[in-house]
């Protein structure tokens, strides 16, 4: 073996190859002239090279077909073009790269008498001599050509060189991929010892085979061959180049560029349809058709870009080539075509093979071998060191490696520690929940069974470390600082998406903290306290008392805040932020939101609208410079309404002037009333789904509730007011539409869906969608099913699923009085008041989980 230094190998490297070079199979197609057979026949030439690389099929009578007229190639030529010219442009480059350690291949397509072997013997020839001449000039270098030729017939391999006539075998080698077993390799002195060798194979190839055709032709112009060229499958020169620079021969480092420059004749590409069909001659035929035919799906494959299995395996022809189809060596492939119209077909299929491999890549690299003794001194260098190292483990190398180990260990384990944390907390939870849950269902028990289960609930509630943290979160922070931990500018919200998770692992939290209060301070309290004992005012639930003038006004400061103070769901914001007591002593509603001033003193003499039982009439009016006064009016008019008729019932109960079964009647037919209009409202104005929930479970038509049904529909209904004449509403520095409290909404609903998986068994989540009409196999279930959430206000038994469903999601707990509190509306009611039945927003609960 001849050798080359590394430092020689390093800089050929750089300069003339990289080590792996991805580049295209070259493919150059040589359309030959009429022959005299064809001549002869009066056949027409179809086919003409238009230019470098374009060819044309022009037959004008059949332009009509679906097959393009035109054929596209790295380089074609015409009839007249000689075979150096087709040598020199492309195939000797890359014939040559053999000398420089690279793998490469030539090899002919195309059908029968095409002129394969034509092409073929030159390119041979020329690409022979060009090897020697290049070795001649570069004394430098050593090089070693080795030849060995082998015949593929009938899927069996015959050694060309040797006279025995056994076939060989191929075998799988490690490093050299598919290698022929035992094929002789003779050293080639020169070009005058290639020819003898080359009469050696004519004597021992299948006296039909392409070879001794080979040197027929170098005397024949012209021979019909179509049964000779099927009884072969082709012919393979291997030439084996090794080379190094002289001065490292034998030199213990030395390494060597070892690579072969395989000619490759094919046979005639034609159909095994076109193949003689009888005897020995249909399995030929066989044979060549599964050679050429797994030669086109391998090139088919390849190119469209090697995905899934390649099928080189299926004939030796293939596996063989291998390398030169997608493997390491760079190929070149001269398609060869007969002009004559009678070939139009087979012409065709030749074009579109030529098509499908100029899209095939190779990968070739400059094959390095070392001797072994560079590689036996080059282990006993690895070796020593390694010794040395297990010798001395204080050296700065290992200590460094050991250090970084350690450190790389030391990172493992406290991830490992923060994710055993972190599940051990999500065991901690998963096991409340559990025990949340054998409480409810406990709780239901009871409560079939007559028990109270106001106690359970409060359990449950104590044990409940979300709602609880998000209870104490809603009574210990200010609403106002709330609101504004969550303010988002408007070019955050379509950020919504990617930052909530990143906000709280768990979105529930967020939604806990959505839900904010309508505070009235002190109001009730001080109502409560100054009035428990006087039953004498008992009319007047939001603590308001006559006047001197015999206006009546709003008592205590009383004060209101959103519902909801997350000010990126304006659906739920309150517009007046408080309402207080002026210098006269009348209460003044502070609208921070709205342009005439901060501040307007409500007069009840300006209250000139009436407002019909539910207050509604008036505030229709529109926000404009007095519309917004009025509006403002109306809002507080309501109240008063309110609790005027809050008192007319109470009187009228108390007094028994009412029969109570009217009384009874008459207040469930405005609950209803009042509960239709909040719920379609809700739609309306885009308000929170969690909001909506809440509100749903915790005020159920009780006479104590009326006063925050009250509030919730006046509020609502300015909302819808503001909206629909396209103003804003402010709330805490934000500003809101129609659009953005819509967008806001979107947002929400995205958020649950992403606790759906998370609240929910597989088994439940099939009820509901079941429930909600969602096909359990159906795209993006989740979210359609919280789009339908709170859908249609008209459909109280949606309505009741869907409360159900969000109070789950959120983990909401009914807690009656105690989330009331929270909502910031601590009214007490009187006694009385408190007396009266339930009208249930829950009419009938279906148990969903
Ligand atoms: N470019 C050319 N110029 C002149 N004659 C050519 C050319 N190409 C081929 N021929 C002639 O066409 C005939 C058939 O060529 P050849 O035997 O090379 O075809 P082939 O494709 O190898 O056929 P087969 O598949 O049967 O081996 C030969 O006589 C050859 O001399």
């Amino acid at each position: 073996m001849v050798a080359v230094g590394e430092e020689e190998q390093k800089k050929m490297e750089k300069t003339e190859m990289p080590v792996a070079r991805e580049e295209k199979i070259l493919v150059l197609v040589r359309l030959r002239p009429l022959n005299e057979k064809e001549i002869a026949a009066n056949e027409a030439a179809d086919w003409e090279c238009i230019n470098d690389t374009t060819v044309l099929y022009r037959n004008t009578l059949r332009e009509g077909s679906n097959f393009p007229s035109t054929y596209s190639f790295d380089r074609v030529y015409g009839g007249e073009c000689p075979t150096r010219q087709v040598y020199e442009d492309g195939t000797k480059e890359i014939a040559l790269s053999v000398v420089k350690g690279i793998n490469c291949s030539v090899f002919a397509y195309g059908q029968t008498s095409s002129g394969k072997t034509y092409t073929m013997t030159a390119i041979t020839q020329f690409a022979v001599a060009d090897i020697f001449d290049y070795i001649f000039q570069h004394e430098e270098r050593a090089f070693s050509v080795k030849f060995s030729a082998i015949e593929i017939y009938n899927e069996a391999i015959r050694d060309l060189l040797s006279s025995d006539g056994t076939s060989l075998r191929l075998r799988d080698d490690p490093e050299k991929g598919t290698v022929v077993e035992k094929a002789t390799e003779e050293t080639l002195r020169d070009w005058n010892h290639l020819k003898e060798l080359l009469s050696v194979c004519e004597v021992t190839c299948c006296p039909e085979s392409k070879l001794s055709r080979y040197y027929n032709l170098c005397s024949t112009a012209y021979k019909d061959s179509l049964i000779l060229s099927l009884a072969l499958d082709c012919i393979v020169d291997f030439q084996t180049v090794e080379s190094s620079a002289r001065e490292f021969v034998d030199k213990e480092n030395s390494t060597t560029l070892v690579a072969t420059v395989s000619f490759i004749d094919l046979a005639g590409s034609e159909r095994a349809s076109q193949a003689m069909s009888a005897g020995a001659r249909l399995k030929e035929g066989c044979h060549i058709n599964r050679s050429l035919l797994t030669l086109g799906t391998v090139i088919r494959k390849l190119s469209k870009g090697r995905q899934g299995h390649i099928n080189f395996r299926d004939s030796k022809l293939t596996r063989i080539l291998q390398p030169c189809l997608g493997g390491n060596s760079r190929t070149a492939i001269i398609c060869t075509l007969s002009p004559a119209r009678s070939h139009v077909e087979l012409t065709r299929n030749t074009l579109l093979f030529a098509r499908c491999a100029k899209e095939v890549t190779t990968k070739a690299r400059i094959n390095v071998v070392m001797s072994d003794k560079a590689l036996l001194k080059q282990l006993q260098r690895e070796l020593a060191r390694l010794e040395t190292e297990l010798r001395n483990p204080a050296s700065p190398a290992s200590n460094c490696d050991c250090a970084m180990t350690v450190r790389k260990k030391d990172l493992l384990i406290q991830k490992m520690e923060k994710q055993i944390a972190e599940l051990r907390k999500q065991r901690d939870l998963a096991q409340s929940r559990l025990e949340d849950f054998m409480r409810m269902v406990e709780h239901d028990e009871a409560s079939k069974s007559g028990t109270p289960h106001f106690g359970n609930h409060t359990d449950k509630w104590e044990d409940d470390s979300d709602t609880r943290s998000f209870i104490s979160d809603r009574l210990s922070t200010p609403p106002l600082s709330r609101a504004r931990a969550y303010v988002r500018s408007p070019s955050d919200e379509d950020d919504l998406d990617e930052e909530l998770p990143r906000r709280s692992e768990d979105p529930s939290e967020e939604y806990c903290r959505e839900v904010q209060c309508i505070e009235i301070e002190e109001s009730a309290t001080v109502y409560y306290n100054n009035h428990k004992d006087e039953r004498a005012e008992p009319n007047d639930v939001l603590g308001r008392s006559a006047d001197a003038n015999g206006e009546t006004s709003v008592g205590q400061n009383v004060r209101m805040r959103s519902w909801n103070q997350r000010e990126t769901v304006p659906g739920t914001s309150t517009p007046p932020e408080s309402l207080g007591t002026d210098f006269l002593g009348r209460h003044k509603i502070v609208f921070p939101d709205l342009e005439f001033g901060s501040s307007v003193s409500r007069n009840d003499s300006m209250s000139s609208f009436g407002s019909d039982s539910t207050g509604a009439q008036g505030i229709r009016t529109p926000l404009g410079e007095e519309g917004g006064i009025t509006s403002i009016r109306t809002f507080v008019e309501g109240f008063k309404d309110m609790a005027k008729r809050q008192g007319e019932v109470s009187n009228a109960e108390g007094s028994g002037k009412m029969g109570r079964h009217i009384g009874v009647d008459s207040m469930d037919m405005e609950f209803e009333r009042q509960r239709q209009e909040i719920l379609e409202l809700w739609q309306t104005c885009n308000v929170s789904l969690v909001h909506r929930t809440y509100f749903y479970l915790l005020f159920k038509g009780d006479q104590a509730d009326s006063i925050y049904i009250g509030v919730e529909l006046r509020r609502l209904m300015f909302m819808k007011d503001r909206f629909s004449q396209g103003n804003q509403a402010l709330e805490g520095g934000e500003t809101f539409t129609l659009a953005s409290s819509r967008k806001a909404l979107h947002r929400e609903r995205k958020m649950l869906s992403k606790l759906v998986g998370k609240r929910f068994s597989g088994e439940e989540r099939t009820r509901i969608y079941h429930k909600f009409g969602i096909a359990v196999n159906s795209k993006r279930r989740r979210l359609q099913l919280v789009n339908e959430l709170w859908s249609n206000p008209k459909d109280m038994t949606q309505v009741v699923e869907s409360a159900d469903v969000v109070a789950k999601l959120v983990r909401f707990a009914e807690q009656g009085r105690a989330m009331k509190e929270m909502f910031g509306l601590t009214f007490t009611p009187p006694s009385f008041l408190t007396a009266q039945r339930s009208h249930s927003w829950r009419k009938s609960m279906p148990t969903l989980f």
